[in-house]
């Protein structure tokens, strides 16, 4: 036999992991966890079998990197959400795993000291954490299913998921999500194609056999069923919007064509608004519009909001971190959240019963 070393050359070290049974094991989903988890999942399946009138809107900070920060956050959401309850669903955007276009801070799970020590194990422990407190809240929870390992963690706390612009495309993406427990939203490419997006929705609506591990942490092969609530996720791109009523009635023709249901969600943040935060109560305000006007097929919508405004980077000194303040992609503040969400409520109340209707 050789002895010339010809595998792992670039790989540095390997740590064994948690496995996701144990974890589980230790920190438990409780019963009021669950139910908000089978309670919001199903109220999604509904709006997107238009049995319930309501659209989901997924609010939140662009990433979760303070979970003081994140519960501050989820305790307004909260209260914003039984306030408007009877005409929108709002689910928390909760993501902990970025997709960066080079590099740059992967999220709390990859590195939840923000330092560059990497400790995912830690960092899956805390987002475990705050995601059983979220339920527990009775606020839901949505995130992106970046890494196609971490769902087997965190799966059973997330109420919808999505597949990220840079990865809809990906079969190993699409893969895992024929089996996710959850309605999955797809985005469109970065350059603005729609067509992965609706190649993902025929790729994950079918049953697949593909290599995962299973809640023991072994190596298996992981048969699924299909996942039958993908939908598109409009996040324009290639520098243009895609939230507008042509770009909408071109995304319901693709659909259509496709033999695909007409499930819209419209990201009001990303290329929809050129990363600049205050474009995104305008998008919202155009979507209530479209709405108004009589589209049925818009059903979700995505909001990156933050405690505070804007957005900073990661400081040398992490005291000197601005409280509330993404550290991935700028958002709007809570008061021109909330102020923008009860203007969606006020004017689609009356509405959007009557879009089930008939
Ligand atoms: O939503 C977050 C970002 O748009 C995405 O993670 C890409 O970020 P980047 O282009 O700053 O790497
Ligand atoms: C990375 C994100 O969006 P996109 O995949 O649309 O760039 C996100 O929503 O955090």
């Amino acid at each position: 036999m050789s002895a010339k070393k010809l595998e792992d050359l670039n790989v540095a070290s390997t740590e064994t992991l948690i496995t996701p049974q144990a974890l589980k094991q230790e920190m438990p989903l409780s019963d009021a966890a669950a139910e908000t988890v089978a309670r919001s999942r199903q109220a999604i399946y509904d709006i997107m079998d238009r049995k319930d009138h309501r659209l989901f809107l997924v609010v939140g900070p662009c990433s979760i990197h303070d979970v003081d920060a994140a519960r501050d956050y989820a305790g307004r959401l909260k209260k914003l959400a039984d306030e408007v309850s009877d005409t929108l669903l709002l689910v928390m955007r909760v993501y902990f795993e970025k997709p960066r276009t080079t590099v740059g801070w992967k999220g709390l799970i990859n590195d939840p000291h923000l330092n560059d020590t990497f400790d995912i194990e830690q960092g899956l422990h805390i987002g475990r954490r705050l995601l059983l407190d979220i339920n527990e809240m009775g606020l839901p929870a949505a995130t992106e299913a970046l890494d196609p390992i971490s769902p087997q963690y965190l799966q059973d706390t997330i109420a919808w998921s999505a597949i990220g612009a840079r990865t809809t495309e990906s079969q190993t993406h699409r893969e895992m999500s024929s089996g996710l427990s959850m309605a999955i939203g797809f985005k469109n490419g970065t350059d603005g194609s729609l067509d992965v997006a609706v190649n993902a929705m025929k790729s994950v609506s079918h049953p697949h056999s593909f290599l995962g591990i299973n809640q023991e942490g072994q190596v298996a092969i992981i048969r699924t069923k299909g996942n039958h609530y993908g939908h598109v996720v409009l996040r324009g791109g290639g520098g243009k919007p895609n939230y507008d009523s042509v770009s909408v009635a071109l995304c319901e023709q693709a659909l259509e064509k496709a033999g695909l249901r007409k499930s819209i969600m419209v990201d009001c943040s990303h290329a929809n608004s050129n990363k600049d935060p205050a474009i995104q109560p305008l998008v919202l305000q155009d979507i209530t519009h479209q709405i108004l006007e009589g589209n049925t097929s818009i059903q979700g919508l995505m909001i990156e909001s933050n405690i505070h405004w804007g957005n900073q980077p990661i400081p040398e000194n992490l005291a000197d971190l601005k409280y509330g303040v993404s550290v991935t992609d700028a958002c709007i503040d809570w008061p021109t959240t909330e102020k923008a969400i009860l203007e969606m409520r006020d004017k689609l109340r009356k509405v959007l019963p009557r879009r089930i209707q008939g």
